[in-house]
């Protein structure tokens, strides 16, 4: 692989403490004396492999995760190539370390763990200073990608104040190839609900119930118009927003500019994805499916939207036919007609009361229908659980979907690993080896009666948000559309361990995520290309050419000094 060559304009000091430049023991000679570093560094000159091997040795001697998490984070802050090389080393061992699920520890414990702040945080009392500030960040910078999150539902934790932007940006790196001095990770700090970080005396955000209303929106629109206006070409990535702001913004900013909700359309297309490859293992369409979604929120939500608009337009049935395969089952219980303040984006899901009235009088007093009485009416096929409710798929209610389901699809996905629905290994064992699996953080295999291990499928969006990312930034999309994601989504299905063999995962492993998400980001390009939404004229030949030519790798450049270079 050929080394990238860079100008660089700092030295001495100002290089080694710069961790897009800095590379520690492993500046050349000739480095050392070009940028004044001769005397600052010890004699020997190491290289790539040796720097990893030296900090694995090191993160070795931690024995928390949370402590290899904060190694990590300190790693990153003193050398990229350095942090990512490791990483991409040990992928699958340290992708839990550095995100879900020990990130989810990292975030709620983010003000006492803090050290060193890193890219953007605007905060409401300061929103006179946005632009000022905004562009003092982002100075001399040409930005591809705005990672923001204002932190109200962290994975399955709720409202942490700050956090989470940072770790999903670093996954667009690791996994999609997006250079790191590309990528930026923003918070708006809006407050917070969370009692316990307003009464810490140690919490670095801004101590305050959270902005709402007009405020809010007036607040976001200007963070949202100032990445428009200097960095049209950029996407711009939603993560962790609260339920009444997610869909929302998305439709609000959506046909102006390439923005994204991750946990909205990350997750329905990743489950999407692992639901084909289910099918695939049943031999049935998607259309055949009755789909049980549990916690209908963002998620819940997304990735109903998802499986509806798939059916639609892979299996040619109407809208309203579709939305007849889903029955949503919240805090309150089945979204139903008499439910009060069902919110306006769930309206179409609504099932008839007149379809559950001997269910409900047989119920009690306050009329809620439970899923446990959902899934003995309804008999579904598939379970999708994002209600961050631990636990909640019961021993009772997966052995009454068993009972009426050769293979029953279970896909319990709320984060991190103590909030999932229910642990994989006993939805395996209560049926006998017969469902379908698929989790939101990483499980260890479940045995199958015969003895052998079943692998649960992680089916978490960060094995497909990197790619769909990639290839709308590379092929300039002004917008990211629908029909590109479901090409994302369609390109994972169809990288299934499962359809070779049945008794595979359903997803391929988190350790090829890089070369699989560079799929998805090739059949993204491809999509935006041939329905006219990229921004450049290459043929849809030439798109894995050019993406690979795209992609940032962890390795270090070749310096000289420039007063007029890089800094
Ligand atoms: N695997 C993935 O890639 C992925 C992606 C996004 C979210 N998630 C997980 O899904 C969960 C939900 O995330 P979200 O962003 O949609 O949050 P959210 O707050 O928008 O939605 C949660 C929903 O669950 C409902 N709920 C709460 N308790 C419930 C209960 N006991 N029974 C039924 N419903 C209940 C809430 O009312 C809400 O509608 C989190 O744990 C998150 O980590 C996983
Ligand atoms: O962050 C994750 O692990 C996935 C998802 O975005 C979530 O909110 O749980
Ligand atoms: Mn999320």
């Amino acid at each position: 692989m050929s080394q990238p060559q860079f100008r660089v304009a700092l030295r001495g000091e100002a290089i080694l403490t710069h961790p897009r430049f800095n590379k520690g023991t492993a500046f050349t000679t000739a480095e050392r004396q070009a940028f004044g570093l001769t005397g600052k560094l010890p004699y020997r000159i190491n290289s790539l492999d040796e720097q990893c091997q030296r900090a694995y040795d090191q993160l070795q001697s931690q024995t928390t995760d949370i402590g290899k998490n904060s190694f990590l984070q300190s790693m990153k802050d003193q050398n990229w190539v350095l942090f990512y090389s490791l990483l991409t080393r040990h992928l699958r061992e340290l992708i839990p370390i550095i995100y879900t699920p020990t990130e989810a520890e990292a975030i709620a414990n983010y003000s006492h763990l803090f050290r060193r702040s890193e890219g953007l945080y605007l905060t409401f009392p300061n929103r006179d200073s946005m632009e000022e500030d905004f562009l003092e960040a982002t100075k001399g910078n040409s930005i591809d990608l705005f990672v923001s999150s204002d932190a109200e539902a962290i994975l399955g934790i709720g409202d942490q104040g700050v956090g989470i932007s940072a770790a999903k940006s670093v996954i667009y790196t690791l996994i999609g190839g997006i250079d790191p001095s590309k990528a930026f990770a923003v918070t708006l700090d809006v407050g917070t609900n969370n009692e316990s970080l307003l009464n810490d005396p140690l919490y670095v955000g801004w101590p305050h119930e959270r902005i709402r209303g007009k405020e809010y929106d007036d607040f976001v629109d200007k963070f949202v118009q100032l990445v428009r206006k200097h960095f049209p070409h950029s996407l711009l990535h939603f993560e962790d927003y609260g339920v009444t702001n997610a869909q929302r913004l998305l439709q609000r900013y959506r046909d102006t500019h390439a923005v994204f909700n991750d946990d909205i359309q990350g997750t329905g297309a990743v489950t999407l994805s692992t639901l084909m490859a289910a099918i695939g293992v049943t031999k049935s369409k998607l259309c055949d499916q009755r789909i049980i979604i549990y916690g209908a929120g963002s998620a819940g939500l997304g990735i109903t939207k998802q499986l509806r608009d798939a059916m639609v337009s892979l299996d040619k049935i109407s809208v309203e036919e579709a939305n007849q395969k889903f029955w949503l089952v919240d805090k309150h219980g089945l979204i139903r007609e008499s439910l009060p303040d069902v919110r306006e984006d769930l309206k179409e899901y609504v099932r008839k009361d007149s379809e559950w009235e001997e269910i409900q009088a047989q119920g009690d007093s306050n009329g809620e229908i439970k899923l446990l009485e959902v899934v003995k009416k309804v008999k579904p096929t598939v379970m999708i659980g994002t209600s961050t409710h631990a636990g909640g798929f019961t021993r009772e209610i997966i052995e009454a979907m068993a009972a009426k389901c050769d293979r029953p699809i279970i896909f319990p996905l709320s984060n991190p690993s103590k909030l999932v629905e229910v642990d994989p290994k006993d939805a395996n064992d209560w049926t006998k080896g017969k469902a379908l699996l698929a989790t939101g953080s990483p499980f260890p295999p479940a045995k199958m009666p015969d003895g052998k291990d079943y692998i649960i499928a992680e089916c978490n969006n960060a094995l497909i948000y990197p790619g769909l990312g990639f290839g709308a930034m590379i092929s300039h999309s002004r917008i990211m559309t629908d029909t590109m994601i479901i090409a994302g989504a369609r390109r994972l299905a169809s990288l299934s361990p499962a359809l070779t063999n049945p008794d595979d995962a359903l997803l391929p492993d988190f350790g090829d995520a890089p070369s699989i998400n560079f799929e998805v980001a090739v059949a993204v390009a491809e999509q935006a290309i041939e329905e006219g939404s990229a921004g450049v004229d290459w043929m849809k030949e030439e798109v894995r050419e050019k993406a690979k030519e795209k992609l940032w790798r962890p390795i270090y450049g070749e310096y000289v000094f420039d007063e007029d270079g890089e800094k």
